[in-house]
């Protein structure tokens, strides 16, 4: 158990003279929280798996291992092994071999088998979503959650696999007619980061066997019993040998990437995770000319406006910004707050967010659990105080609570030359800007190199479809803070990457078009 006390000594009467007064009033809050937490026994234990899936064998021995630990507790989850270019390229040999005939199965057969895989994925939420808490830390009810997102896209796809229409092209020359049919790429190679244990594989996965291709993952190091135990249920799918395979590794991480990406074997590249390792990774495919989806890093900015409905406005922010304690690619960053509902805007959300209760994702109060690792802290701590130091002040929170435990944080008076406003968080602080006009603000948005999700609160209708234009990201929010869901296109724009996944387009991600002229009619 830790205590932390939060004192915060003193509140400006306003954030300077030319703005209205600040009515906010700094949220004192002391913190008791619980690191540890009696984690529920799995009624069907054989979904820790305790080996990399290659081949339809589980493989436990390497020549290294690397341990995964509860973020919450720091307690040894399990060992796995950390494997290599060679066992990956064992993984890329069994994913090509059986790509000949799992190419040739027609959609419904792909639709049974993903539906399967769905019915089980679901009878067995619970215990997929302990082992997400264990390994990941989010709270347990969000975990289950995210089982249940996650088996969409088995559910979505199963249905899409059937749907791989080509078309029929009007001949301009009366001896010829033209077709077009859709054809999977073949092996592809899956890279997930942490932060969606499930969600992050299962709709590429879900995608990439629908339309027909076999796959090779390599999960985050951090949670790969999620991936594991996802790969027991699909045998017991009876999805067929090869046509899933997850190499585990930790420090081999780098090689193991590179076989990926520069195995001619391979034909796309699906990446969810930074900026900067998705750029490496589309320059080690370029050698082999690869289908690439990029799923990267975001900036997301949160705009309200003084029109807005204050009360949703927060508790969209609320949402937003502290999914996953402030973890996912699509949380808000930049929070922007029109100069005359900013004060209130501002307290309103502090004394929500000093009502969090941060703890180990187990104990059934917890609303907030821990972050991944101790690098995630550091970063958030940098922010604050990077804030702090120009000038930012801290409503609530902001504390370092031991461990991976951070207190979520409100922060106002944020300017543009503060870390937050181009870095992202990937972490629980709320920074406030104060602006004036929409202009302003649009450009104040626009002005990162990242384009993924972007969120805005007004009831003007006119503004509504402006911004909702104007705003430079792949999604975009008005007056709704979570855009994420099997039926709609996810993925970004300029640094945040390319594809879309999940939707009607999700699919084509995974396929060829192929166009045949039959000609001598
Ligand atoms: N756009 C999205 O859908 C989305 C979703 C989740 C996370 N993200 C982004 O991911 C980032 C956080 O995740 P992270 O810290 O795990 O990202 P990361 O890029 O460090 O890691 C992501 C994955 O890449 C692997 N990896 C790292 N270096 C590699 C290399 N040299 N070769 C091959 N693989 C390598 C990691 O082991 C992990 O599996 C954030 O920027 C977040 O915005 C984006
Ligand atoms: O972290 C990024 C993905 C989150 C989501 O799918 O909503």
């Amino acid at each position: 158990m830790i205590r932390a006390a939060v004192r915060t000594p003193y509140l400006r009467a306003c954030l300077n003279q030319s703005r209205a007064p600040l009515t906010t009033k700094f949220i004192m809050s002391t913190r008791t929280i619980q690191t540890t937490a009696e984690i529920p026994k799995l009624s069907d234990p054989s979904l820790f798996r305790t080996g990399a899936f290659i081949n339809d064998e589980w493989i436990t021995s390497a020549e290294k291992s690397f341990t995964v630990t509860d973020p919450a507790s720091g307690v040894e989850i399990g060992k796995l092994p950390d494997m290599n270019a060679q066992d990956t390229k064992k993984a890329i040999d069994a994913a090509a071999e059986a790509f000949k005939s799992w190419s040739q199965t027609t959609g419904k057969q792909r639709h049974d088998l993903l539906k399967k895989w769905y019915d089980l994925t679901m009878e067995n939420q619970t215990d997929l979503g302990t082992i997400l808490t264990q390994e990941n830390g989010k709270p347990y009810p969000e975990a289950k959650g995210e089982i249940a997102y996650g088996a969409s896209f088995f559910e979505w796809f199963a249905e899409e696999a059937v749907r791989t229409y080509g078309t029929v092209i009007p001949s301009h020359i009366p001896s010829q007619r033209f077709i077009t049919i859709k054809q999977p790429v073949g092996v592809v190679g899956i890279i997930t980061p942490w932060n969606f244990p499930n969600a992050m594989i299962t709709r590429k996965v879900g995608a990439a066997l629908a339309a027909g291709c076999t796959v090779v993952i390599k999960p985050g190091a951090e949670t790969p019993y999620s991936a594991l135990a996802l790969c027991e249920l699909a045998q017991r799918a009876g999805i067929p040998k090869g046509v899933i395979n997850v190499v585990t590794t930790h420090e081999n991480v780098a090689e193991v990437g590179k076989e990926l990406c520069t195995n001619p074997t391979v034909k796309k590249i699906s990446f969810t995770g930074s900026t900067p390792v998705g750029k490496l990774l589309m320059q080690q495919s370029s050698g082999t000319m690869k289908k690439i989806s990029m799923e990267l890093g975001g900036n997301a900015p949160f705009i309200v406006f003084d029109d807005a409905d204050v009360d949703a406005a927060v508790e969209g922010a609320l949402a937003c910004k502290f999914r996953g304690s402030g973890q996912t690619c699509v949380c808000a960053n930049r929070i922007y707050v029109q100069k005359g509902i900013y004060a209130l805007f501002a307290s309103r959300l502090a004394e929500k967010v000093a009502k969090f209760n941060v703890g180990n994702g187990f104990n059934a109060d917890t609303t907030h659990g821990p972050l991944i690792n101790d690098k995630a802290i550091i970063k958030v701590q940098r922010h604050l105080e990077d804030a702090v130091s120009k000038g930012g002040e801290v409503l609530t929170g902001g504390k370092h609570l031991g461990g991976n435990f951070f207190e979520p944080a409100v922060i106002t008076g944020m300017t543009n030359d503060m870390a937050i406003a181009t870095e992202e968080t990937f972490g629980p602080i709320a920074g406030l800007f104060e602006f004036e006009t929409e202009e302003e603000v649009l450009e104040l948005a626009n002005s990162t190199e990242f384009g993924l999700a972007s969120y805005f609160y007004s009831r003007d209708i006119g503004r509504i479809w402006r911004m909702g234009e104007k705003l430079e990201s792949g999604m975009v929010g008005a007056n709704s803070p979570i855009l994420s869901s099997c039926y709609t296109p996810f993925g970004g724009i300029k640094e945040s990457g390319m594809g879309r996944e999940g939707s009607l387009y999700g699919l084509d991600d995974y396929t060829n078009i192929k166009y045949i002229n039959m000609g001598g009619l």
